[in-house]
């Protein structure tokens, strides 16, 4: 699985930062109308596409089925309502969060393409009733996880990866690092390199 695994909050962020060489990358958009939200998939599939990066797109799986897209991530909520049959009929891979042992029991009984682990430490971008994992339990869960991949998310910066993926973690996956960079394209840069 590749080692680093951007998150943007909108295609014009991906659109900048895929051609950095990022090959994969999650589109999570919030807030915005299902028309936009289409918009924004199809065009960041075509940017992927273009650049052989794997695009995720978080949440909209139905989205993802019209579209033509592979790849989608589902949160423990979103698991509740998504057609996995479906999803799996149209070859569509899917990556589950996990925040307890539950969680990850559940997740790992739909045979994913990847399991999350979060938040690692503590995360600016949302509010989350979970506090931070710690590293010791990205061991245990990559332990527990067996052969499926597994991420780690949640405030996680290019100074704490290299202990992120020691723990066990195969992806990190990061948003505000790069977003509220003053370069992100060269923040980009700077993660693949130390996920290189
Ligand atoms: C790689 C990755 N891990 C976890 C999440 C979080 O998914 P979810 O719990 O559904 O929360 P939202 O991102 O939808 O707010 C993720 N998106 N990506
Ligand atoms: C979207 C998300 N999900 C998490 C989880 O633990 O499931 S943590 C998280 C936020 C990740 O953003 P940042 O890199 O800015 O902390
Ligand atoms: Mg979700």
């Amino acid at each position: 699985m590749e080692r680093f695994y951007l998150i943007t909050g909108h295609v014009s962020l991906l659109e900048l930062l895929v051609p950095q060489g990022v090959r994969l990358v999650q589109l999570r958009i919030k807030d915005e109308p299902e028309a936009e939200v289409r918009r924004q998939i199809a065009r960041a599939r075509d940017i992927c596409a273009v650049h052989g990066a794997q695009l995720v797109v978080n949440d909209y799986w139905q989205a993802a089925l019209d579209l033509n897209c592979n790849f989608v991530h589902l949160g423990q909520e979103d698991m509740e309502t998504a057609d996995f049959a479906a999803l799996r009929r149209a070859g569509i891979q899917y990556g589950l969060s996990t925040h307890d042992e539950k969680e990850l029991d559940r997740a790992l009984s739909y045979d994913p393409a990847y399991v999350a682990l979060g938040p690692v430490y503590e995360t600016l971008l949302k509010k989350m009733k979970w506090a931070p994992q710690g590293l010791e339990r990205v061991t245990r869960w990559k332990a527990m996880a067996g052969k499926t991949p597994l991420v780690a998310i949640g405030g996680l910066t290019l100074e704490r990866a290299p202990g992120v993926l020691q723990a066990g973690a195969d992806s990190v996956a990061v948003v505000t690092d790069v977003m509220q960079a003053k370069y992100p394209e060269a923040r980009v840069r700077e993660w693949l390199e130390v996920c290189r």
